[in-house]
């Protein structure tokens, strides 16, 4: 077995840049969502510092980085807010834009986009597909 064999394939998380690379897609990221008047006024009574923090934290752990979650789990963080299935899709479209404007490659988005996809039921109102 050759050494390249032996050693764990690179993770998303790696391939992007790590923690650098994270930080500045949430950063990108809240920025667009805040300057999205449909959407900023989820964001309106929320500090954003630990918010940005918490992102990049579950950002980490989606692209296969540590595991350093502090955050409260996604339904417990977004049922009471009440999302809507078009503004859900608004959310990962602001997010696949950043993504794509930092020159993340195509495979990753494609993986971050499917991870999206499983939570959408945790993180819209009532977790209903059928508003579509
Ligand atoms: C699509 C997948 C989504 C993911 C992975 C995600 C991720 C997160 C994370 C990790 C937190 C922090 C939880 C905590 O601090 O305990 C959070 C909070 C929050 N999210 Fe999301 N989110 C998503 C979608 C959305 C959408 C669609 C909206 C609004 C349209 C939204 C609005 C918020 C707000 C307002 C908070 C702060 C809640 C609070 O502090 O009470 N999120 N989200």
């Amino acid at each position: 077995m050759t050494v390249v064999e032996e050693t764990a394939p690179t993770s998303h998380y790696e391939r992007i840049g790590g923690a650098g690379a994270v930080k500045a897609a949430v950063e990108l990221f809240y920025d667009r969502v805040l300057a999205d008047p449909e959407l900023a006024g989820y964001f309106a009574e929320v500090e954003m510092a630990g918010q940005r923090r918490h992102l990049a934290q579950m950002l980490t752990v989606v692209l296969g980085g540590p595991n350093g979650y502090t955050g409260r789990d996604l339904a417990a963080a977004h049922q009471p807010l009440n999302i809507s299935v078009a503004h859900y899709v608004q959310v990962g479209q602001h997010l696949t834009a950043t993504l794509t404007q930092l020159g993340v490659p195509g495979d990753i988005i494609t993986d971050v986009q499917a991870v999206l996809a499983q939570v959408q039921d945790q993180v819209v109102a009532g977790g209903d597909r059928a508003g579509a």
